[in-house]
């Protein structure tokens, strides 16, 4: 394997050189024998900066590929006694042991199946980061985290969770998926649904402290807590969530139905189970912008993180799923309102992270009409 030395946050580490790995003058991380994505570290910068607050000890990268994140999290977070590497590929493997020698890490490297790791050990901080869909690796991890710890979960197959298709929703993830002009956040909610519903089974309860939509690909931080009940508590925050394609009126409920809108008699969409409840922690989420101020000005992409947590601190008050301006105007049969005349005039709203064309706010459907009207 041909390498070249990069520089990522603190660390330095090895990773195949990309021009080996060309195919007609393009590059993949995927087509290298051992991935690294340069896309994901804005993933990988805000996760140290949110790992920095949760101040976990021991973790594992149960997908590490070169080591990139464990190694970061090594170097970066104070407090941090020891990370425990893995991936299922010796190439893998051999690039991880390099590279923590090179950057002096305190860890353990394995060579498993991530699912067969993760029911030996026990740790107070597990990251999944996976190629495309994180659900077949959940009960595992949330088998490993101690009580009282976090897991962290990307997925970067949206297609699935936003309903590109409806059967692989299905399939991965238990959901009924139609789309709803919503489903960017609802791929986020059905995602947290899955992954409550996995920790459920083991009698713990995942409950997400920290999530986001970037590019393509979602990221939850979840805090672990022991308990049938308070497993049973999040399971009652599941919901079914239905709009109406026709004249944009919502509706949320318990079960699953086939129901046609009470304005309108057109038959709703419906999108779940997914989690209804927050998405963040709102206390996690100053910390982590006031961290990334006092300590992390140095990240490679601070600029996007900043504002990725600023646009989160401002939305993370409001629970429901945002408004997309585009659908409700076209509903209306009206041009598209600037953004900052409909926050005014609902005086109680922000923009969200999810879309740009996108509102939050605790007024109902019929208020955004009405300011999407008068402007
Ligand atoms: C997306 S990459 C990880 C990227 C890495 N976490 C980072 O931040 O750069 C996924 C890795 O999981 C490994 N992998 C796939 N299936 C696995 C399994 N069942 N157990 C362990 N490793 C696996 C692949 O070899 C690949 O290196
Ligand atoms: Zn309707």
């Amino acid at each position: 394997m041909k390498l070249i030395k990069i520089k990522e946050g603190k660390a330095e580490i090895l990773v195949p050189d990309p021009k080996s790995y060309e195919i007609d003058g393009k590059f993949d991380p995927s087509w290298a024998p051992v991935f690294y994505n340069p896309k994901m570290t804005l993933n990988r910068d805000l996760s140290v900066v949110v790992l920095s607050v949760l101040k976990p000890k021991k973790i594992v990268d149960a997908l590490s590929a070169s080591g990139i994140r464990g190694i970061r999290y090594f170097k970066e977070i104070e407090g941090v006694e020891k990370v425990i590497f893995n991936d299922l590929d010796k190439n893998a493997v051999e690039l991880i042991n390099k590279n923590i020698e090179l950057n002096k890490v305190k860890g353990e490297v394995f060579n498993k199946d991530a699912n067969a790791l993760l029911h030996e050990i026990k740790a107070d901080f597990i990251d999944i980061d996976p190629f495309g869909s994180p659900a077949p690796f959940l009960l595992s991890a949330f088998n490993a985290v101690v009580r009282g710890g976090y897991v962290a979960i990307t997925s970067t197959d949206l297609s699935a969770l936003v309903c590109s298709s409806k059967y692989s929703a299905r399939r991965k993830y238990d959901i009924y998926c139609e789309r709803l002009s919503f489903s960017r956040e609802l791929g986020v909610r059905g995602l947290i649904g899955k992954a409550i519903r996995e920790a459920a089974i083991l009698e713990k309860a995942a409950i997400p402290i920290f999530s986001f939509y970037y590019d393509y690909y979602y990221r939850v931080f979840f805090k672990v807590e022991g308990g049938a009940k308070r497993a049973d508590n999040l399971l009652s925050k599941l919901v079914y969530y239905y709009e109406c394609p026709n004249c944009g009126y919502r509706e949320r409920s318990e079960y699953y139905e086939r129901i046609k809108c009470t304005k309108c008699g057109t038959l709703m969409r419906v999108y779940g189970p997914a989690w209804g409840g927050e998405l963040y922690n709102t206390d996690l989420v100053s910390d982590v912008k006031n961290k990334l101020q006092s300590n992390f000005t140095y990240l490679p992409v601070y600029n996007h993180v900043t504002r990725l947590v600023s646009t989160v601190e401002n939305e993370a008050m409001y629970t429901q799923p945002y408004y997309k301006l585009d659908f409700l105007s076209s509903r209306l049969k009206k041009n598209v309102p600037a953004k900052n005349k409909v926050i005014s005039c609902l005086s109680d709203a922000s923009n969200t992270h999810f879309d740009n064309v996108g509102i939050k706010t605790s007024k109902n459907v019929e208020e955004v009409i009405q300011c999407i009207k008068i402007n």
